[in-house]
């Protein structure tokens, strides 16, 4: 058996292609969609994800905005940045491309973002929100994982899902994405605390693993027929390395690859939270 690509990448491109022509009929009202984003420091993963993101702008007809800061930026400046996004008419969502250089308080700069701007869901009160069952712009790479599964019919009314991985940015929020009675699957958040992570992982109609420990997931770890997606990013000297061993393949019913699966989802979800949130102001 040799499981089905969940392809984000195509996906992805599908999902843009849709989304220009709602760009396309905000304009012809008047309403200009524009991303901003802040970047700080020399990360070149960071700094790869937020080209990325740009391009996709430019693809869809999203106007782009960048604050790029230096590593040496303090958090007054970061602040600062924030603040100027929220008072620039142009910019209608963005995000603060996280992790910042250390010492710098995420947080802290997480819950100056204005809310009706928040294009990663991941201002508290938005957050808050997801907690409490109310609308909110959702977290791009949870939204993307659902949004990737729901395309390729993968069901997930009743499924057992094993999350790895506890970080604000997947793991916490698609706990609370999955079990909406709109999805209605169950799900056990495991991460480097779990004692047996092997015995969770082995019952699990869904694995999503995003520990950023490469070959993390092994194929005697899966279930025959279960769906497994790597969220995983480490980079070593050979190039990128996911958390999910390539032999699960043999195993699984469905594997998200990585590169080319849950990444290009995760920036087509934000490119989707830009233009909901422009269409919102359309009322
Ligand atoms: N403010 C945010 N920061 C971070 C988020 C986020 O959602 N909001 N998520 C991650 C990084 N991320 C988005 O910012 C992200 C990760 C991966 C990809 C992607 O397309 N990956 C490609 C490979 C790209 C490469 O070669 O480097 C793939 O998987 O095919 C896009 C966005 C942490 N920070």
């Amino acid at each position: 058996m040799s499981a089905q690509i969940l392809d984000g990448k195509a996906t992805a491109k599908a999902i843009k292609a849709e989304l220009k022509e709602r760009v396309a009929a905000l304009r012809a009202k008047g309403v200009v969609p524009g991303l901003g984003t802040v970047l700080v420091g020399d990360d070149p993963g960071s700094h790869s994800y937020v080209n990325g993101k740009h391009r996709d702008c430019a693809q869809v007809g999203i106007e782009s905005i960048r604050r790029d800061l230096s590593a040496t930026a303090t958090q007054e400046e970061i602040e600062a940045a924030v603040a100027e996004l929220n008072a620039d008419p142009a910019c209608t969502g963005y995000i603060v491309q996280l992790p910042l250089p250390k010492g710098r308080y995420e947080n802290r700069v997480l819950g100056l973002i204005d809310p009706a701007k928040d294009a990663d869901g991941l201002q508290p009160s938005n957050l808050g929100k997801l907690v409490l069952m109310e609308e909110a712009p959702l977290p791009c790479t949870p939204r993307g994982i659902v949004e990737l599964l729901n395309r390729y019919d993968v069901p997930l009314k009743g499924a057992e899902v094993v999350v790895v991985g506890r970080g604000v940015t997947v793991g916490r929020p698609l706990g609370l994405l999955l079990t909406r009675r709109s999805e209605n699957a169950t799900v056990t958040l495991c991460h480097t605390g779990t004692r047996d992570l092997a015995e969770h992982t082995r019952h699990a109609d869904i694995v999503v693993a995003g520990a950023g420990v490469p070959g993390l997931i092994t194929k005697d770890m899966v279930k025959p027929g279960a769906a497994v997606l790597d969220v995983g990013v480490t980079r070593t000297d050979d190039g990128l390395a996911g958390d999910v061993a390539l032999d699960v393949t043999e195993v699984a019913g469905y594997v998200s690859p990585n590169p080319g699966g849950v990444g290009p989802m995760t920036r087509a979800m934000l490119m989707v939270n830009v233009v909901e949130a422009a269409e919102r102001r359309l009322g």
